[in-house]
């Protein structure tokens, strides 16, 4: 497999200080958005086709004002949040999740699958560079979403694949990468009606997810609880309702959906801060509040 490491061949990569993620449970401090000014619900995943046969129709003004909210919810809790120039021409641009990923070593160029969301990749990765944020590696074969990696802690990495979105191909060579830096990588294949890891499995704190426990393969499950991590379950009614997809800001602070009542209670009476935000406009579009973040930087 031909992997690009920026010249770097397989030699260790170094970390590096300001825009690094090591750990998806880490203080977040900086954060890529997209204002969905041009979102679209385009018929590219189970649940935007479920909400069209419904007659959804998306208001941008509506999207736009509980994007706001978002964005303001991040502030109070001091995190930079950096907005990625939207374009009409890139309807899903919004969920910064799917096209970059910061790794301990720098950014990661991802390659999304849909040819609608192939050009974000190119404006994610110029864009955070324009902040300073380093290169360490392009992904240059297969496909991979960004919602489909989950950095669990220091060390380990599960990425998720369907096929569909992100594939085989794709996952080994991003796993690649982190094997080289000597880290443990699980990989799980899944239903492509799924869409992405992230609205099955997403980390809360250190050692904690919420997941899909219904919908997940027991085997996969089973390699998760020996890592020691704790799984909430969520229902598959609530993960269709992108129940699972949340976003932590480290030390026990969470950003969840309004609609995540339950699950918003069950954080809650385990002592975590949950701000709920409105955002119907996006899960009717196949995306969550994990898939509307993609963290630059969290402090160790
Ligand atoms: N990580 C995510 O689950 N992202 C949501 C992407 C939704 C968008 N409509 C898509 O199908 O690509």
């Amino acid at each position: 497999m031909k992997l690009d490491f920026l010249g770097l061949g397989a030699r260790p990569l170094a970390p590096t200080r300001r825009f690094a993620v090591t750990s998806e449970t880490d203080r977040l401090t900086d954060v890529m958005l997209c204002r969905p000014s041009y979102l679209a619900p385009v018929p590219c995943c189970a649940v935007t086709r479920q909400s069209l046969a419904d007659g959804f129709t998306l208001s941008v003004d509506r999207a736009t004002a509980q994007h706001r909210a978002l964005q303001a919810a991040l502030e109070r809790h001091n995190v930079r949040c950096h907005l990625l120039p939207p374009d009409p021409a890139l309807p899903d641009m919004c969920f910064t999740r799917d096209a970059l990923l910061t790794s301990p070593w720098g950014l990661i160029k991802l390659r999304p699958a849909t040819p609608h969301r192939r050009e974000e990749a190119d404006r994610a990765f110029d864009f955070a560079r324009g902040l300073g944020a380093p290169p360490a590696a392009y992904v240059r074969q297969g496909r991979i979403e960004g919602g489909d990696i989950a950095i669990v802690r220091s060390g380990l990495v599960v990425i998720g694949w369907s096929g569909e979105r992100t594939d085989w191909t794709g996952a080994e060579a991003l796993a690649e990468i982190f094997r080289g830096q000597r880290w443990d990588v699980i990989t799980y294949a899944f239903d492509p009606e799924l869409l992405h890891l992230d609205t099955q499995f997403c980390m809360v704190d250190e050692g904690v997810a919420l997941a899909c426990i219904e919908l997940l393969d027991p085997a996969f499950v089973r390699q998760i609880e020996e890592q020691g991590i704790e799984l909430i379950a969520v229902e598959p009614a609530e993960s269709r309702r992108l129940g699972c997809n949340i976003l932590s800001l480290g030390q026990r602070r969470i950003i969840s959906s309004a609609a995540n009542d339950r699950i918003n209670g069950v954080l809650r009476g385990r002592g975590f801060d949950v701000e709920a935000v409105d955002i119907d406009q996006f899960t009717r579009c196949g995306g969550g509040i994990h898939c509307l973040t993609m963290p630059l930087a969290r402090a160790m």
